[in-house]
């Protein structure tokens, strides 16, 4: 990657850059974005005349809001809430909601840019969208995160809606928070409006599978990237980054296909248990006691916790870093190729730093970026979506049925694309290349708006 880029997309990096100062993360996803796409717009120069570029890197709407709440102290907190509704052209706003202290109009840009490619890559009616605030819901009661989903869907609901934009969560915001939020819409609308959140209880119009859609997909789109070189997943040893939705599905799949997952994170540190992360006692730690990866080890005789080294250390054959962005770097790369890695799939958003990209597909790894490879959660929500509209609910084998075979899909057209531009095995080209050719006709189509 930093390849050199035409003067004309150097323009439109250069303006967009100039007109988002403090976004390097913005900065970064368009880059790669840009890069990957150069092959296409000279092919094509319609994207560039026609203006689809240069109006594709700007968010269609961009929302901040305070959210102010009180916590169960009576001390008064103001946060900040975002939503970046970034490009409709394929069907209404998608994208998770974000709650964590980092959170800032950057990052969140940067999310709902890649979501757009993500969300046409999947073939489903989806535009990109991305969400949330820098609220910090660790170590917060009940109560106090149940007022906050209410203050901030206080503002947000005016924007929202079945067709117009419809979030989901992502890191800080499961289950709890989505009950939250939607209840707090359903009264302010006077409407019990299903298609408009999706990851919703399954009990009130949530979808089998959506919760283990993400970590599931990563895997079967790694699957059809080893099955490329005749590999499969059965016997090999894979680390994973994280320990919340997308990493203990992650781990649950690699296990369910024969494969041995070692390790999981929290930013506390990392576990390694080398007989295989017992998926269950994650889930009870992470998803009902809310604890720490630590609380694992003391419960799981023959693993331990390191909480001063990298979880990429450790050595195995496959990788899956589904915490947060750029968490893998350069070293990193340099010690899981020495180690042996065979294959990367990104289950979190750009988690790996462009040079360590760069390296790892120098080195002949595969390498699957999260717009492709974590694309399985937001197809299943427009499956909820569909669901919701029909008023169907389909079984849990149905459901991870489509899933799956939307991930071989999803596979197929970053691979299909990423030869058809020069770039063979290339999946971050392919990927790039394939989901922006979808919006970008759908923009000329509509003409310019
Ligand atoms: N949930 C989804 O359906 C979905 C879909 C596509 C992509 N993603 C991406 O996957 C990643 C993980 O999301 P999630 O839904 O599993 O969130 P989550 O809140 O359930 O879990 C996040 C995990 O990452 C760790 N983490 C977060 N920030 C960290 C930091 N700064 N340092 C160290 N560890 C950190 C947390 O400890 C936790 O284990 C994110 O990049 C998200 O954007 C999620």
């Amino acid at each position: 990657m930093h390849s050199v880029l035409s003067p004309a997309l150097t323009g439109i990096y250069d303006r967009a850059v100039a007109r988002s100062t403090g976004e390097p993360e913005f900065h970064q996803a368009l880059r790669e974005v840009l890069e990957s796409i150069a092959p296409v717009v000279e092919r094509h120069p319609e994207y560039l005349e026609t203006g689809v570029v240069e109006g594709l890197v700007e968010p269609e709407r961009q929302i901040m809001f305070r959210v102010p709440w009180v916590d169960d102290q009576g001390t008064v907190h103001v946060n900040r809430g975002y939503r970046v509704q970034y490009n409709s052209a394929l069907g209404p706003y998608k994208g998770g909601l974000r709650f964590h202290p980092s959170v800032n109009l950057g990052i969140i840009k940067f999310l709902g840019f890649e979501q757009i490619f993500k969300n046409a890559l999947t073939g489903q009616g989806i535009g990109g969208a991305k969400g949330g605030s820098d609220f910090d819901p660790h170590g917060r009661s009940n109560s106090e995160i149940m007022r906050f989903c209410q203050s901030f869907m206080s503002e947000l609901y005016r924007h929202l809606g079945e067709h117009t934009d419809v979030p989901a969560g992502d890191i800080g915001v499961g289950a709890r928070e989505i009950g939250f939020l939607f209840g707090q819409y359903r009264r302010l609308t006077n409407r019990h409006e299903s298609g408009m959140f999706t990851g919703k209880g399954v009990l009130w119009g949530g979808a089998q599978v959506r919760t283990e859609a993400t970590g599931y997909g990563a895997v079967y789109f790694m699957e059809e990237m080893l099955a490329t070189k005749n590999e499969g997943i059965e016997g090999k040893t894979a680390i994973v980054s994280g320990s919340g939705n997308v990493a203990i599905y992650a781990i649950e799949k690699i296990q369910q296909l024969g494969g041995r997952a070692i390790t999981a994170s929290d930013s506390s540190g990392y576990i390694v248990d080398e007989a295989g992360i017992d998926v269950e006692l994650l889930k009870q730690v992470k998803e009902v006691e809310r604890g720490r990866v630590s609380d694992y080890v003391s419960r799981r005789p023959g693993s331990r916790l390191i909480t001063d080294g990298r979880v990429w250390d450790v050595p195995a054959q496959l990788a899956f870093p589904s915490a947060t962005q750029n968490e893998l770097l350069l070293s990193d790369a340099q010690r899981l190729i020495a180690n042996g890695v065979i294959a990367v799939s990104e289950g979190a958003n750009m988690p790996t730093t462009p040079d360590a990209v760069e390296l790892l597909q120098e080195a002949g790894v595969l390498f699957a970026p999260g717009k492709a490879a974590n694309a399985g959660g937001v197809a299943t929500s427009a499956l909820e979506m569909s669901q919701n509209a029909s008023r169907q609910r389909w079984d849990f084998s149905q459901s991870e049925d489509r899933l799956h075979s939307i991930m071989k899909d999803v596979h197929r057209s970053a691979y299909e694309a990423a030869e058809h531009y020069g770039a063979p095995g290339n999946y971050v080209v392919g990927a790039n290349a394939a989901g922006f050719r979808r919006v970008a006709d759908a923009m000329i189509a509509q003409g310019l708006i």
